[in-house]
């Protein structure tokens, strides 16, 4: 039975694994490569969580804040995972970042341990790869805020076993989690589709047709979808949508997966979206 969860990355997506961890009963410990990056996490676990406690409503069944609080240990040592059931790897959308990591990981956990490979675009077999245990390494896609989102893309590398694959669809489960099994190629299937639409929706708000807010209007009124392409976007984060459309063009050389300049434009003023207060929107003012 899985207990321990190791979450190597405590950014955006890997601080809101950690809130829907907690509230499911896990005992996470959370690695960052600084003390700054683990203390940003904490303060935005210990709001999320504050929050998904408020919606859920007083009762008796409900834990208490503190004591799930409790239940997470925050490190800049990655080795401090060598005692987890099962690691699940969030840091840059950057092959570099995450190759080292992998080779780290495989020294430090027992070989019986799976690895899920937290990406928007990266290969989860060339990640493998780096590793003694091809067969244990799984993509699981997680989709943000992670304790609000009912499905999670699992992506099959080449060598990914079916006891792996098990595994993971179980320990899906246990997060009320329904896994949708793909295969293993760049992008996989929702960010193979859904950064072309965030990528030209920048090139038409680069080329003044409209508005973000009326951009995104166009997909939630006439399409009824629940976010427009920029939202989403500034919720994921421009740096990271950046580095998934790169990974898409490199991996396809195929040039409508080139990244729209606008994009790298934010990027580089650091305006990264919700978690730098400004994107396509400025969430620094009343939006509603
Ligand atoms: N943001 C999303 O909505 C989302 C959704 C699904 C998947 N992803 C994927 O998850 C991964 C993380 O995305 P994010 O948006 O959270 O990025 P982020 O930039 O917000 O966070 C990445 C974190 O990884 C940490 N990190 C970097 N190198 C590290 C190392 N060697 N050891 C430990 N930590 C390290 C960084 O300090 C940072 O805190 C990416 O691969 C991304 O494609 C993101």
């Amino acid at each position: 039975m899985l207990k321990k969860i190791g979450i190597i990355g405590a950014g955006n997506i890997g601080s809101s694994m950690a809130v829907d961890l907690l509230l499911n009963g896990y005992h996470v410990k959370l690695v960052d490569v600084t003390d700054d990056a683990l203390m940003a996490a904490r303060i935005k676990i210990d709001q999320e969580l504050k929050f998904a406690l408020l919606m859920r409503g007083r009762s008796k069944e409900n834990p208490n804040h503190e004591k799930l609080l409790a239940d997470i240990e925050a490190t800049t040592q990655m080795e401090d995972t060598e005692d987890c059931d099962l690691i699940i790897e969030n840091v840059y959308e950057d092959w570099a970042v995450k190759e080292k990591v992998y080779r780290r990981l495989d020294q430090i956990c027992p070989p019986h341990i799976c690895f899920g490979v937290n990406t928007s675009c990266i290969s989860v077999t060339k990640l493998a790869g780096v590793t003694s245990r091809r067969d244990k390494i799984v993509g699981v896609h997680f989709m943000n805020p992670v304790n609000l989102m009912p499905t999670v893309e699992v992506m099959r590398g080449i060598h990914t076993s079916d006891n792996t694959l098990d595994l993971i669809i179980q320990f899906l489960a246990t997060l009320n989690k329904e896994a949708i099994v793909v295969q293993d190629f760049p992008g996989f299937v929702s960010n193979r589709i859904s950064h072309l639409f965030i990528n030209e929706a920048a090139f038409v708000y680069q080329d003044n047709v409209a508005s973000a807010r009326d951009i995104d209007k166009i997909f939630k009124k006439c399409f009824f979808h629940k976010m427009g392409p920029l939202e989403t976007a500034d919720l994921i984060g421009l740096d990271t949508v950046m580095k998934s459309i790169d990974v898409l063009y490199e991996s396809y050389k195929d040039p409508k997966f080139r990244c729209c300049p606008v994009i790298r434009r934010m990027v580089d003023a650091g305006h990264l979206g919700r978690k730098t207060g400004k994107g396509f929107y400025d969430y620094n003012i009343n939006l509603q």
